[in-house]
């Protein structure tokens, strides 16, 4: 599938501890999973974690979905062995926990070599201040938004509104859309059984431009993959939208109007990118 049109609508988290969980996750509509060795692996369980995992992988069944590892960050105890056994276990991408610069990334990048694609954890107010020059690294290809530790950096209160993080949530997308071509992920919603309550944050996300949100439980894939998916309204806008402005180009203006609203090329190119991604979501679903 064109990477540049993969979807990444819904992120999962599994702990590569729970065997059940990755099991689990082979048959889930996820359109990428993150197996998790960082946070939701409790420090006893790492090790053992890391070799769990190494199996799964290798293993495989994960289709179409995208495999990222999130390794513990390179300062702690087991960042080094999580590289050396997993920087080569065939995943999608390796997922930085913690950064905060883009030396921290080059860090990394000397480690795994060239080829592998370097996501980064946006989860400190250093990383946010240098979102820009982290996306831009030339192996970053993702960015993920860590809510839950800026909300403890920064000593905020969570808000149904996310209005605390609002800036950080619009800098970590701009930096994404700077760098071009990557991926910028959503915060997970911690409530994982308010379905309504997930659905708002998820709507919202997609109003500010994010690809995709991170989940915790599989309870929460439908939700994220119906909002972040073009609607049914918005595919048919795009169709009539790129017909109107052909047929306008072809009579030698510039301008159409459809649903007494201008489509210039610039909304024809957005059309055309919706359309894309629609389509890259019906691939997704077919095995
Ligand atoms: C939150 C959970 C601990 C809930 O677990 P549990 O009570 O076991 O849930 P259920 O009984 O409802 O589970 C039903 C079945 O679904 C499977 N399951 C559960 N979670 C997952 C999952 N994440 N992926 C795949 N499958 C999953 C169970 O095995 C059950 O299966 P079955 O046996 O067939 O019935 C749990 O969901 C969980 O551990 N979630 C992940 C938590 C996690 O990854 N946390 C770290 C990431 S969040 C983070 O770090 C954010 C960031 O860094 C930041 O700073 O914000
Ligand atoms: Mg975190």
């Amino acid at each position: 599938m064109d990477t540049a049109t993969r979807p990444y609508r819904s992120v999962l988290y599994i702990p590569g501890s729970k065997e059940r969980a990755l099991e689990k996750a082979r048959e889930l509509p996820a359109d990428a999973i993150i197996f998790d060795l960082e946070d939701a692996v409790a420090p006893e369980a790492k090790a053992e974690a890391r070799e769990t995992l190494a199996r799964a992988l290798a293993e495989g069944g994960y289709g179409k979905r995208s495999r990222i590892v999130r390794i513990n960050a390179l300062t702690t105890e087991w960042g080094l062995e999580d590289v050396r056994v997993l920087g080569e276990a065939g995943a999608d991408a390796i997922l930085l926990p913690k950064v905060n610069t883009p030396s921290d990334v080059d860090n990394l990048a000397d480690m795994l070599g060239p080829q592998v694609p370097i996501w980064v954890m946006m989860e400190t107010p250093a990383s946010v201040f240098n979102a820009r020059e982290i996306a831009a690294h030339a192996q970053v290809t993702g960015l993920v938004t860590g809510t839950n530790d800026l909300t403890k950096d920064l000593g905020c209160r969570y808000r149904a509104d996310r209005l605390p993080l609002m800036s950080a949530l619009q800098m970590i997308v701009m930096a994404a859309r700077a760098a071009r071509g990557v991926v910028a992920i959503d915060g997970v919603y911690n409530r994982f059984r308010d379905g309504d309550g997930l659905k708002a944050e998820c709507e919202q996300g997609r109003d500010l431009g994010f690809d995709g949100k991170t989940l915790i439980h599989p309870a929460q894939i439908e939700v994220t993959n119906t909002a972040f998916a073009p609607t049914q309204s918005e595919i048919e806008t795009a169709e009539r939208q790129i017909a109107a402005y052909e047929e306008s180009k072809a009579s030698g203006q510039g301008v159409a109007v459809v649903d007494g609203q201008i489509v210039e090329n610039l909304h024809v190119v957005a059309a055309k990118r919706l359309l894309g991604k629609a389509e890259a979501i019906r691939e997704m679903a077919t095995e």
